[in-house]
């Protein structure tokens, strides 16, 4: 790793005319701050305007004069426009702030706290435990909007020099999109986005991770960046690292010569930067300064200490790089999660997984063996073949939504059915497992375990067991009604259905948002949890 690689931007307090000269990575002294620290320590979290309520209005409604931002010629010439704005005529211009006579230029600093005010923070989202940043109000104003790419424009070329050359800036999914290609206009540089899998066509390159709230994975397009291109990687935050690492490695595998890495925001507690091996840009670093005030009034009566607990338990694998507070005990659960996503003990959860589920589907063949000894299915219990297609049915719908290590997932098993319903009818409950899934590729899609597979051919093969047992064993006295015959049929054509629908769908994401196949798996499933109900009410 390069000396330079660790270091942080270099806050710029000069004043306009004392600019330093644009510096190459080597010869930037190295900083122990973001670029906000000089703003944030003195701002008043009180006075921070509700881009919601009063303060938005002149977010909105520019030529009122009392927005919080301000126009790209009124960042870069220091002068009002905002009646310009008003008369019509153009806020912004294609001049870069690098480009401008050093008298003009904008301060960082400044800049920085202007959009620092703006920010939200929401806790316990969007799990307990995490505060989220929420940076949305500044694409919510043009003027904040173009404060914000002035002020990382004179971030990147304070470090990279005037003329940084930078062929491609990479934005990460999803809020890397938002000011990812203006920044790019801004550097004279293309845009390639880095996106959640299944989103991009044709060949692609993917590479999973994990990140503050759970694991995921990112693709690019294999022709995305040519050799030796030099790439910038741009996203909104920087928490654990984990995204930017990834993307960091993607563009890598393409060929592409990693520049640097530019951030809004970095939660410095959780060291993401230490990932990284090129420099890293960022113009505020979050969460010294816990909630503001709004948030704790209305949303948490908890102490920061027991809010930095759980956000360190929340950071999941990286809990060895996070700092612990004076006094605060490292929790075992950590070394727990540590060891359990560590790639050695995957085998040991593959192994106890495959085990488990040897041990159920045995324990589910003593009545259809017994059946065949005995040659009769006197005794024959009618529900359960529907209980184990059913849940078979919706392990195979749950499985791309499941965090991929053997214990959850045999828990999973367990409790298939009920999730099954949730799932089915719950799009937050959805969102909340796709939102975990993580990966390991057993055949060939990486959000299919090998669950997915033998449980549907497996409830295959007992369903069709049952109906042939008992159509053909005499004598009949527990025999199916023809409502259930047809029922478990059905059952079966679905569980088939599940099993075409893997390959089907094994080169794209079971897609949640309305063009995937797995919506019809979803219905199905749904659908033969109704059948279930009614077959069982038959047998009564
Ligand atoms: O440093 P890390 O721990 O990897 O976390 C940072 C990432 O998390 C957030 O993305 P998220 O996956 O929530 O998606 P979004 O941008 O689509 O909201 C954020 O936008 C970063 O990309
Ligand atoms: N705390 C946080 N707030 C907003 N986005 C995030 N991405 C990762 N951690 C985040």
């Amino acid at each position: 790793m390069p000396d330079s690689a660790n270091s942080k931007p270099v806050l710029n307090t000069h004043a306009e005319g004392e600019h330093p000269p644009h510096s190459l990575p080597g010869s930037t002294a190295p900083a122990t701050q973001g670029a906000d620290k000089a703003s944030t320590a003195s701002h008043p979290h009180d006075s921070k305007p509700d881009p919601t309520t009063g303060g938005e209005k002149g977010i909105l409604h520019p030529s009122d004069g009392k927005a919080p931002g301000a126009t790209r010629e009124e960042l870069l010439s220091g002068k009002n426009s905002s009646q310009d704005a008003e008369r019509g005529l153009p806020t912004a211009s294609a001049t870069s702030a690098s480009q401008q006579p050093s008298s003009e230029k904008p301060q960082l600093p400044a800049l920085v706290k202007t959009l620092r005010s703006n920010l939200r923070q929401y806790p316990d989202f969007p799990q307990p435990g995490i505060l989220f940043e929420d940076i949305l109000p500044l694409f919510a104003s043009p003027k904040l909007f173009e404060t914000l790419l002035t002020a990382l424009e004179l971030l990147i070329t304070s470090h990279l020099g005037k003329d940084p050359r930078i062929d491609v800036v990479v934005g990460l999914e999803s809020r890397g999109f938002l000011f990812g290609p203006a920044l790019a206009l801004r550097l004279g540089a293309g845009f390639v986005p880095v996106r959640k899998p299944g989103k991009l066509p044709g060949t692609v390159k993917s590479v999973g991770f994990q990140k503050e709230y759970g694991g995921d994975s990112f693709e690019m397009q294999a022709d995305a960046v040519k050799s030796g291109q030099r790439v910038l990687i741009a996203d909104d935050i920087i928490a654990t690292g984990g995204s930017a690492a990834a993307a960091g490695d993607l563009v890598r595998q393409l060929g592409g010569e990693l520049v640097g890495y530019v951030f809004m925001m970095e939660l410095e507690f959780l060291k993401g930067r230490d990932k990284l091996d090129v420099e890293v840009f960022t113009l505020f670093s979050g969460q010294e300064e816990g909630l503001d005030s709004k948030a704790k009034d209305s949303e948490s009566k908890e102490t920061e200490q027991e809010r930095e607990q759980k956000r360190v338990k929340m950071s999941g694998n990286k809990a060895e790089e996070v700092e612990f507070p004076m006094g605060m005990i490292k929790e075992p659960a950590d070394d727990w999660d540590n060891w359990r996503n560590s790639w050695g003990n995957w085998l040991v959860f593959f192994l106890l997984s495959l085990l488990a589920l040897i041990c159920s589907i045995l324990s589910l063949w003593p009545q259809p063996i017994g059946n065949l000894v005995r040659r009769s299915t006197d005794g024959l219990t009618t529900d359960w073949p529907f209980w184990i297609v059913v849940g078979a049915m919706h392990q195979v719908r749950l499985a791309p939504y499941t965090p991929h290590n053997g214990s959850r997932k045999s828990m999973l098993m367990l409790s298939q059915v009920g999730g099954g319903v949730l799932m089915a009818s719950s799009k937050v409950i959805q969102d909340q497992f796709e939102a975990r899934k993580g990966g390991w590729a057993i055949i060939g899609h990486e959000n299919l375990g090998l669950f997915g597979l033998i449980l549907p051919l497996h409830a295959m093969i007992l369903g069709l067991t049952t109906l042939v047992q008992t159509n053909l064993l005499p004598p009949r006295t527990s025999k199916l009604s023809q409502t259930s015959s047809v029922l478990i049929w059905l059952c079966v054509a679905a569980s088939v259905a599940s099993l075409l629908a893997i390959p089907l769908t094994s080169k794209r994401q079971l897609s949640m948002d309305g063009d995937g196949w797995w919506q019809w798996v979803d219905l199905v499933s749904l659908l033969m949890i109704y059948a279930l109900v009614v077959a069982t009410d038959s047998f009564n």
